[in-house]
């Protein structure tokens, strides 16, 4: 159940389905009663129900939920913005069989107000462009209510591929949506707009999904636990990776011990910070379980990896910009080992994004970069500039460079060069703080070095960090991530055994 699907990818489900021969009002029937139980669960006989209805299909399941409902008793009305006699199809039917017992209304504000429940259903999959006039006015309304308000499929003004808000868009406390989510109910502000999002399944048969190509997916374990695997009795520390952190100058290398200690927290058998020779007194005074070794400029590092049991190296953070950094970099691509880019590593290649992404090319083991958005504009200018959907952004990034690309926010979507997509939705606000992205890059670098492939690692990664954030609660600062992070692994290592 963690695929996404786009409108258009809905609208294909729904057209498969009919193919195969279940007619969209036996779809829209079942949307509709989806809708109605929703409410019913949630309010008691006697709640005052509005049904504000568009003019497409997604009104269609508004008509079927008020005749639901208003079946079972409660007090219903119904709200067209638009034209009754201009709506079509399966919507002008299911209006014909509610009109058959009770009025179709225009917008009354006054009764939106007062509602106990309004159910949005203005649109949904085939939201086109901007609101303006009438459905503004309705969907202002709305957000003034005092009642619960329950969207179909989509909260009205909300762009299901982009999460985008199209002008305004209505703000839902639940949102029932069929068969599978949305993008947009998790790309920012969709999120925000969506509130609870509820999947009905409306009879579409799941391997329309193989027949879509669905490639989008909500982060959660079961994307990635089956690559995961929590320390065996039979095994040691040598068969879950040895991971190598760059430190930084003597002024900066906090970053590299954070990334560092969430490495060997996520499960890295040994961890190794690569530090210069004159900051090689700080990071040894910080570091316990984690070991330092003294390693000058590239040359220095080439030296500590000819040893090919270090399989993981994390580069990046506090590393500083500039071509000393680029030659590090060529130096960590340049060998069987797993790679995660972070902060001065991307920074560095502004100047020649094509340069790094030649050395990315046809490697076999994993390259994760992990841009926050202004990263990923000096190194994916055009694509920054190109106004579409973060997947999007991602994917198209991860198709040029090679690497698997975490594209960071609130929002963070994981892609893969394959196409893979995911969005993740679990972290807490508080986990933006100083040093929170060195402590990701470091989860990833362990996990990378047990052995976990690229996408997974990076997606595993990012949940385990917002699970984290969550754990240590606000207030946190980037020190609290790695310890919270057993809590995380205790609760995932239960579930997979
Ligand atoms: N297909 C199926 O079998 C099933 C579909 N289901 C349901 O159908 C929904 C999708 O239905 P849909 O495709 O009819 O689109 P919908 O969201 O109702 O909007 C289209 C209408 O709005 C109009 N319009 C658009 N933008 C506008 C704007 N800014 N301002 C004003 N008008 C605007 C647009 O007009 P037009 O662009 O043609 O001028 C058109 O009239 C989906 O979300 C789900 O709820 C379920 O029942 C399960 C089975
Ligand atoms: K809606």
């Amino acid at each position: 159940m963690l695929e996404l699907l786009t409108p258009s990818e809905m609208g294909e489900a729904d057209r498969l389905t009919i193919a195969a021969g279940t007619p969209g009002a036996v779809l829209m029937d079942r949307a509709g009663l989806a809708v109605a139980d929703a409410v019913a669960t949630r309010h008691p006989l006697g709640h005052r129900i509005v049904v504000v209805c568009g003019p497409g299909n997604n009104g269609g399941d508004g008509f079927v939920a008020a005749r639901v409902l208003a079946g079972r008793g409660y007090p219903v009305r119904l709200m067209l913005v638009g034209e009754a006699d201009r709506l079509k199809g399966d919507a002008a039917d299911a209006a014909a069989r509610w009109r058959q017992r009770l009025p179709i209304e225009p917008l009354d504000k006054a009764a939106v107000a007062a509602a106990d429940v309004v159910v949005d259903a203005l649109f949904g999959a085939g939201l086109a462009r901007p609101l303006d006039g009438e459905a503004a006015e309705a969907v202002a309304a709305i957000n003034a209510g005092r009642g619960e308000v329950v969207a179909v499929d989509l909260p009205s003004g909300i762009n299901g591929e982009t999460g985008a808000v199209m002008g305004v868009a209505v703000k839902a406390d639940v949102t029932v949506t069929f068969f599978r989510r949305k993008p947009g109910h998790f790309l920012l502000p969709g999120r925000e707009y969506a509130g609870r999002v509820r999947v009905a399944d409306i009879g579409i048969q799941p391997d329309v999904l193989t027949t879509i190509g669905a490639r989008c997916f909500l982060n959660a374990p079961g994307l990635w636990r089956e690559h995961w695997h929590p320390p065996a009795v039979s095994g040691h520390k040598y068969v879950r990776g040895h991971a190598v952190v760059v430190s930084g100058p003597v002024a900066t290398t906090g970053a590299a011990r954070l990334a560092a200690g969430a490495a060997l927290r996520i499960g890295a058998g040994l961890v190794t910070v690569a530090s210069p020779p004159d900051a090689l007194i700080v990071n040894a005074s910080h570091l316990t379980a984690v070991m330092v070794r003294s390693v000058d400029g590239a040359e220095g590092l080439a030296g500590l990896l000819a040893d090919h049991r270090l399989n993981a190296v994390v580069i990046g953070p506090g590393l500083g910009t500039g071509p000393e950094t680029v030659a590090r970099v060529a130096t960590v691509l340049d060998g069987p080992r797993a790679v995660v880019l972070d902060a001065d590593a991307l920074t560095s290649h502004r100047d020649d994004p094509a340069g790094l992404f030649a050395r990315i090319a046809g490697r076999s083991h994993p390259v994760v970069m992990t841009p926050h958005d202004g990263e990923f504009a000096r190194l994916f200018p055009d694509i920054a500039a190109a106004g579409l959907p973060k997947t999007d952004r991602a994917r198209q990034a991860a198709a040029r460079s090679g690497a698997v690309v975490v594209l960071k926010g609130a929002d963070t979507v994981i892609a893969a060069p394959d196409g893979r997509t995911a969005i993740n939705d679990n972290a807490p606000p508080w986990l933006a703080t100083a040093g929170s992205g060195d402590v990701l890059s470091g989860i990833i670098g362990g996990l990378v070095a047990e052995g976990m492939p690229g996408f997974e690692a990076a997606a595993m990664g990012v949940w385990a960090h917002g699970a984290a954030g969550e754990r240590a609660g606000i207030g946190l600062i980037a020190e609290d991530l790695a310890p919270a992070l057993r809590d995380v692994l205790r609760a995932l290592a239960a579930d997979a055994s």
